[in-house]
Formats: structure tokens, C-alpha cells, sequence
């Protein structure tokens, strides 16, 4: 099964960006898409959390916004998922970008948003999939790390690849100074990845991502980049 969109390659798809807090990569989702031949427009940010800066950056920059906590709901994931659903559609939402939301999806949510959910994760997958990507890197004395954009399956972070850029890591990084280096990169990729998916040059297929002929997938020129 594939699932393919940005059919009208001159219509730019509804997206919304989830988040849980500071909203940085949401911010260069917003900077990349402000120009109108950008094949996405962000028109929704929702969180998790009501403390998740990334919604004032939203609010300021004119964005809507939403909120949906998800601890009222309890261990009822899928009824937390219902209620976001809700709100995406009422936005006529095409398509979901994940940006630091630090919930696990259950199979409902990424079933029903299958090719048309994308996450951007802090490592080089299948390298480090989960959390604490930089703490881990660093123990395992990997020499390059990075930052992946993928579509998002059932599994965690486990999806058909978009785009990644690696980076190195030196002596005496420490877990800030790499994160640091490494959203740098997720800066540059995610926009990238989003605009591939939104313009249909990358569709999901299961058992992996298909690129267009022709698909731009130019690496940012600041990154030891790996094309996915
Ligand atoms: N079904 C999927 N859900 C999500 C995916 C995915 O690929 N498939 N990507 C993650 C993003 N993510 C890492 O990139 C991630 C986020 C959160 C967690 C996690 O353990 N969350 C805990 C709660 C943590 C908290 O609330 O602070 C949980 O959900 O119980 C792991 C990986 C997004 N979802
Ligand atoms: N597993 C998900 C995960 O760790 N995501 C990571 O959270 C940070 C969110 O920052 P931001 O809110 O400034 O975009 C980013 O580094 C993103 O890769």
C-alpha cells in the first residue's frame, strides 16, 4: 500500500505542527514555509502541554493554535488521540508534522494519518531511536550523530526515512553542545523533508520511503549530510 500526496502541485496542504514545548523546530517549519511557493502552510499548532512555549512563537507569529492535554484522558490514549483528531479536522488538516511531541501514537492515530505524518528525530535512526539520543551517542562513542525526518509508523521512530544530516562529534562534547549542534541540522532538514512530502517527491510505501524522479534531496551544505 502507498499512501501519496500533493497531488496538485501548486496547492499548498493544510499542516499542522505538534508540539511539546520550546518549539524550535515548529519555528523553522514557520520561517520555511512563509513563502507562497512553499508547497505546505502550517495554519495549526497544537500541544500536549499547557506550558509548551512553542504555542506563544505560534500565537505571535498569527498561527492558530490549540491545546489538548493528555493527562485528563489517563491510560486512554486512543480517547487523547480522538480529541486532537478532532481539532486537526476541524482545521481541515492534510497533514501532521510532530516537532518534539513527546507522546507516543497508538496505531488508531498513525493509521488513520498513514504518509501524511512526519516526525524529525535527534539521531541518526536506526541509530538511538527513543530518548536521551545525545546521552546515548555519546556513551557509545559514535564519532558521527545527527538528526532524522521520518514517516511516522506504529513503531517508534522506526518509519521509512526522509532526510538526515549527521554531524561529527568531538572530544569533550558533552550532551548540550551536541544537541546544540545537531538542531542546527534539524533546522535545515525537517523544512526540507516536510516541502519533499507535501509536494509528493517522497511517498510512503510500506517497507519504506519512494522518491520521485528527479526529487530534490540536495543536503543542507553545513552537514556531513547522508541523503536518505
Ligand atoms: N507511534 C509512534 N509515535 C511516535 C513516534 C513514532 O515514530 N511512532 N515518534 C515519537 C517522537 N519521539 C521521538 O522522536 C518520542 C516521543 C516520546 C516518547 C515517549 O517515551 N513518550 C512518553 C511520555 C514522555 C512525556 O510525556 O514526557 C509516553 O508517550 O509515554 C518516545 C519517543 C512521537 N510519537
Ligand atoms: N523523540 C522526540 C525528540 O526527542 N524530539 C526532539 O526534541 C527536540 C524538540 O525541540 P523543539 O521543541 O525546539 O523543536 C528536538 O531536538 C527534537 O529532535
Amino acid at each position: 500500500m502507498t499512501a501519496s500526496i500533493g497531488k496538485d502541485a501548486h496547492r499548498r496542504l493544510r499542516t499542522a505542527v505538534l508540539i511539546s514545548g520550546r518549539g524550535s523546530n515548529m519555528e523553522a517549519l514557520l520561517a520555511a514555509a512563509a513563502p507562497g511557493d512553499y508547497p505546505a502552510e502550517i495554519v495549526l499548532v497544537a500541544a500536549n502541554r499547557p506550558d509548551a512555549a512553542g504555542l506563544a512563537t505560534a500565537q505571535a507569529a498569527g498561527i492558530a493554535t490549540d491545546f489538548v492535554d493528555h493527562k485528563p484522558f489517563g491510560r486512554d490514549r486512543e480517547a487523547f488521540e480522538r480529541a486532537l483528531d478532532e481539532r486537526l479536522t476541524t482545521h481541515d488538516i492534510e497533514l501532521v508534522c510532530l516537532a518534539g511531541f513527546m507522546r507516543i501514537l497508538t496505531p488508531w492515530f498513525v493509521k488513520r494519518w498513514l504518509g501524511r505524518l512526519i516526525n524529525i528525530h535527534p539521531s541518526l535512526l536506526p541509530l538511538f531511536p527513543g530518548t536521551h539520543t545525545h546521552e546515548r551517542a555519546l556513551a557509545a562513542g559514535v564519532r558521527l550523530h545527527g538528526c532524522t525526518s521520518h514517516f511516522v509508523e506504529p513503531e517508534v521512530d522506526a518509519g521509512p526515512i526522509i532526510a538526515q544530516a549527521a554531524v561529527p562529534v568531538l572530544p569533550g562534547d558533552t550532551p548540550d553542545v551536541l544537541a546544540a549542534r545537531v538542531l542546527v541540522q534539524e533546522h535545515l532538514i525537517y523544512p526540507r523533508a516536510l516541502a519533499l512530502v507535501a509536494s509528493g517527491a517522497v511517498r510512503w510505501r510500506e517497507g519504506g520511503a519512494v522518491f520521485a524522479p528527479g526529487a530534490d534531496t540536495t543536503p543542507p551544505d553545513t552537514a556531513i549530510t547522508v541523503p536518505a
